[in-house]
């Protein structure tokens, strides 16, 4: 991508009404714009890292085993009625009136609507298990929606839901979403460690949030600092074997939030391996057994000819969230600094001298190679000062950059810049793209 022709519309000063690094950094970047408290447009970098967040979310569901659909934001008040959650979910829910005076919603989780699916076409236990998912646009009405994307009033939710017979197959499907998530989050360049959590308004009596830990997150965490380092499940990690023994592996140290801390227990704990720090919930599972298969009626047959309502669960990741997560997880002080698996473009090639017969030529020749050999790049084609080109690679945080000079063409060298070390290295024009990792 030339720079000449994106979008990338840079802010110099920080914004005043940005109090986190991710918040600050994500509108300077140009990644978002904010239209309403709590309510963004994701400008063309941001949508790009957004959707590479939600590819990696959906590779380690599929995986697992579950099944992509897609439900609308929308939603009739009559499947809210059938719960009892209609009057329950109090303001955060965004109620709408349609032409035809119709209740409807826009939709803060779905619960309702995806049991409304199952109870219409599953009749029997031989269909299970069954765990259907989507990445859908949701809507709650925060009092104090702050911190950007964080905490959003519109934001993009992975929100899965499984079906089983009985309460053990229950357990194996939130074991699935419990490794899923293990890997997911380590795909995404961090380290999320799941902590007994609160049930809240999704219900039931089993739950895990995932936490990254960040000095500005909103939940106060507590935990064995043994989970930093414990290696997560492999890509060969068989999900239809007995996974009992990775979340025994992963719950055996103490691990809560504030909700659920219990300071005894925690300060068994040799100080030297206490944790106790901020953190940011980036994922949350439930198991919440018939709660509403019992309400709305989604019952299976099950092999003694009997109907038995299902057992449920659902299994939720902030996508949009996640984005101000790994900033905040991962930045300095001059911006962003990308793991590789979500960056916006694969390389920043700045052209020091645009005009320049040798720096236009070599810069040129590089950004085909380059993109031949399947690299996304930036290229910085514009006119002006190489410090602000420098500045803005930085604050957008690619991977890579790569620096074209008239002094090091003379001896046919460019400079590679690695984002996250700060290290520089020069390299003949024809090993650049060997030396791209
Ligand atoms: N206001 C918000 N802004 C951004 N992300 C949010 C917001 N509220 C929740 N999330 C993200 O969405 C995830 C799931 O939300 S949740 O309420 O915990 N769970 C559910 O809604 C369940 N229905 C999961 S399917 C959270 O772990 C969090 O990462």
């Amino acid at each position: 991508m030339r720079l000449s022709r994106y979008f990338l519309p840079i802010l110099k000063e920080n914004p005043k009404e940005a109090e986190i690094v991710s918040h600050r950094y994500m509108l300077r970047a140009g990644m978002i714009r904010q239209q309403q408290a709590g309510i963004y447009s994701w400008l063309p970098l941001g949508l790009k890292v957004l959707r590479k967040v939600e590819q990696i979310v959906r590779e380690e569901q599929n995986r697992s085993g579950a099944t992509e659909l897609l439900m609308p934001t929308l939603q009739p008040a009559e499947l809210w009625k059938e719960s009892g959650r209609y009057d329950d979910y109090g303001k955060e829910m965004l109620r709408i009136v349609d032409r035809h005076d119709r209740d409807m919603l826009f939709g803060p989780t779905n619960e309702e609507m995806i049991t409304d699916i199952f109870r219409s076409s599953v009749k029997s236990y031989k269909d299970l298990p069954l765990n259907l998912y989507h990445i859908q646009w949701k809507f709650r009405d925060e009092i104090r929606p702050r911190f950007g994307v964080m905490r959003g009033r519109e934001f993009l939710m992975k929100d899965a839901y499984s079906f089983d017979i009985d309460e053990a197959r229950a357990r194996e499907a939130y074991h699935r979403m419990f490794v899923a998530y293990l890997r997911t989050f380590k795909r995404l360049g961090m380290t999320a460690i799941p902590m007994k959590a609160d049930t809240g308004p999704i219900g039931g009596d089993l739950s895990h949030e995932f936490i990254i830990l960040a000095d500005t997150g909103e939940s106060e965490v507590f935990c064995h600092k043994s989970y930093l380092t414990k290696p997560v499940p492999g890509d060969d990690v068989d999900f239809d074997s007995d996974l009992s023994g990775y979340i025994a592996d992963w719950t055996k140290e103490y691990a809560a939030t504030d909700e659920m801390h219990d300071e005894t227990a925690f300060n068994a704990i040799p100080a030297e391996d206490q944790i106790a720090a901020r953190g940011i919930e980036v994922g949350h599972i439930f198991y919440f057994g018939t709660k509403y298969s019992e309400s709305m009626g989604a019952t299976v047959m099950a092999a003694d000819g009997k109907d038995y309502p299902v057992h449920m669960g659902s299994y939720g990741v902030g996508v949009s969230r996640l984005l101000g997560g790994i900033i905040e997880a991962s930045h300095d002080e001059n911006g962003i600094i990308w793991p590789k698996s979500v960056s916006p473009f694969d390389v920043g090639l700045i052209n020091m001298k645009v005009g320049n017969e040798e720096t236009d030529a070599a810069c040129e020749q590089l950004y085909e190679r380059l993109g031949n050999a399947g690299f996304d790049v930036l290229y910085d084609d514009r006119t002006g000062q190489a410090g602000a080109k420098f500045a803005t690679m930085d604050l957008i945080g690619l991977p890579s950059q790569l620096i074209v000079g008239p002094r090091g063409l003379k001896s046919n060298e460019v400079e590679i810049k690695d984002r996250a070390t700060g290290e520089r290295e020069l390299v003949s024009l024809d090993a650049v793209v060997d030396r791209i990792i």
